[in-house]
């Protein structure tokens, strides 16, 4: 099976005054999959993330994103309002960031206001008319039940988004991302304090964006059962740098891997070790 390229990062490093965060790194990720960023605590996958999304201007390097083979952006050169309304990348951060006060539902309507503002024309009159702010207001509706359910959340629909237990305000903050349609979404440790039934939750509406949208994610994650069950590609990263680039299986046995986890420097001494583990 073909598979089209989505993402493409060439030779991207980020400087930090005297620290090289990355260094020289090129990846890809593909349409409709799920690309996990993997590395030891410090190795720079945020980092990455904050390049992708326009947080951080690169030191060096690309970063290309195809819509198509016509319509290509350089994410390098763009703002990150730019990034998110035109490019269509949306991300979730390590510590959530709900409208707490807010309810469920809120938080999802909230998240489509660009559109709606879009449909109203910017004025008073469109917001009352008959015209498309109607459609569209009905259409953003839809979509929020359409991810309340995905989310398993429809029963919390009125309840403030502060009062929802841990892994369901996790699942908000996916369905809100969700919610603004993105071609690509990146994650920073959604399963970060999870307990194993939340995880599982996660895992399922993870899939859920897969199988039903086709949209495609970019995984920051420490959880290797979420990292191994769901990923259809992962990067793993050491120091700035990609130290392997595969499918779950190539990665879990590639001994610089393991010995990047395990904290050894000899790759044949960490393969020995985790072979006595197993
Ligand atoms: N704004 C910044 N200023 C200075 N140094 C930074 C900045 N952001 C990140 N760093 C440094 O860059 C390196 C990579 O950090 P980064 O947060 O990208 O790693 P990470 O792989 O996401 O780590 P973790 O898994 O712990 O979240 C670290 O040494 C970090 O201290």
């Amino acid at each position: 099976m073909t598979r089209n390229t989505l993402l493409e990062v060439e030779h991207l490093s980020m400087k930090f005054g005297g620290l090289m965060a990355i260094n020289d790194l090129s990846f890809n990720a593909y349409e409709g999959e799920i690309t996990a960023l993997i590395g030891p605590n410090g190795a720079g996958k945020t980092t990455v993330f904050n390049c992708i999304t326009g947080f951080y201007k690169p030191t060096m390097g690309m970063i290309r994103f195809k819509h198509s083979e016509n319509k290509i952006y350089q994410l390098e050169q763009m703002p990150d309002f730019r990034i998110t309304a035109h490019a269509k990348v949306a991300r979730t951060f390590q510590n959530i960031r709900l409208f707490s006060g807010m309810t469920v539902l809120e938080n999802l309507l909230v998240a489509q206001h660009n559109k709606l503002m879009k449909a109203s024309g910017f004025t008073v009159l469109g917001l009352v008319g008959i015209g498309p702010y109607r459609k569209e207001a009905k259409s953003a509706i839809e979509l929020a039940r359409f991810w309340l359910e995905k989310a398993n959340l429809t029963e919390r629909a009125d309840d403030p988004a502060g009062d929802l237990p841990y892994g369901a305000q996790r699942r908000l903050e996916i369905a809100r991302a969700m919610c603004t349609e993105p071609r690509l979404l990146c994650l920073d440790e959604p399963a970060a304090g999870l307990n194993p039934r939340e995880s599982h939750a996660l895992n399922e509406l993870l899939r859920a964006i897969r199988t039903e949208t086709g949209t495609s994610i970019l995984l920051i994650e420490h959880d290797m059962s979420v990292v191994m069950e769901i990923s259809d590609h992962i990067v793993v990263l050491e120091y700035g740098q990609k130290i392997s680039d595969g499918d779950p299986a190539h990665v879990k046995s590639d001994p610089k891997v393991i010995a990047a986890y395990l904290g050894v420097d000899d790759e044949e001494e960490a393969v020995k070790i985790v072979g006595g583990i197993v």
